[in-house]
């Protein structure tokens, strides 16, 4: 699904996070991404989503070189992947089921947009995924009423329903009880598997990754030092990442 080859990146002055990666990752993968603070994780992740200009690289995505991109078949493109940050961004005051039909907003009609309706398929397919997350008794509370992992799972549905084929989640997890934390990743890895996505996951708990990742990367020293599949990790390669 994507094939990257030579990925660089550095930020002035002269500071390279990223050294000459390479990759595949394919669709069902649930990759935890491991990496001492300020290896360049959300930079990983920022340039696969064409946030941030690569300094050198290829980047094949679905089959096709998206190296040299336009801008108008960027904005096509983002509307396949999903950004999950630590904070959700999502609108307090609305309830659950209403910030996840939000995110059909540019999906939707142009009639539809303008008065701001909601087709029966759409609010079914919303309360589905709620439902799916465990949410479905909570679809009318305002979000400001519920938990931190609570609010990472509707974020969750955020993406599922505007049909994200790649899941980019960057310390999902972070600040949120073992309980909760557990939860949101179960829910991760459920719809990963399900819905045969890529996700990719930032972690800084290793016990995390080796419970959830499909597949373990190391990002140390801008360069992928460890690439195995889901499993504990020995100490050397723990000693590889941090
Ligand atoms: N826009 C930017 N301009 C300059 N330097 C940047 C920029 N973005 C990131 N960096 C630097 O790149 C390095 C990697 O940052 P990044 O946020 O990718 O790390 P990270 O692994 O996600 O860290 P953390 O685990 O703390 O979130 C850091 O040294 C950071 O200061």
């Amino acid at each position: 699904m994507i094939i990257v080859r030579n990925l660089s990146k550095s930020f002035p002055p002269g500071r390279r996070v990223l050294d000459k990666l390479s990759f595949q990752a394919d669709e069902g993968e649930l990759i935890a991404l491991l990496g001492a603070s300020g290896s360049g994780k959300t930079t990983l992740f920022r340039c696969l989503m064409l946030k941030e200009k690569w300094d050198d690289g290829q980047y094949i995505y679905g089959g096709t070189d998206i190296t040299q991109i336009n801008a108008w078949d960027k904005i096509k493109l983002r509307k396949e992947w999903a950004y999950l940050e630590e904070k959700p961004s999502l609108n307090l005051k609305k309830s659950a089921l209403k910030n996840v039909l939000s995110a059909l907003l540019f999906k939707k009609s142009w009639i539809r947009f303008l008065t701001g309706t909601v087709s029966e398929d759409d609010h079914m397919e919303a309360m589905d995924y709620l439902d799916k997350v465990g949410l479905l008794d909570k679809a009318q509370e305002p979000v400001e009423k519920l938990s931190g992992g609570e609010k990472q799972r509707v974020a969750i549905c955020k993406a599922l329903i505007k049909g994200a084929k790649v899941i980019f989640a960057d310390e999902p997890v972070s600040g949120l009880d073992p309980e909760a934390a557990m939860r949101v990743l179960e829910d991760l890895q459920h719809i990963c598997r399900k819905e045969k996505l890529l996700v990719f996951c930032s972690l800084h708990q290793v016990e995390l990754a080796e419970k959830f990742g499909s597949r373990i990367w190391g990002l140390s020293d801008g360069k992928l030092t460890v690439d195995i599949a889901g499993r504990r990790l020995t100490q050397r390669e723990k000693d590889l990442i941090f």
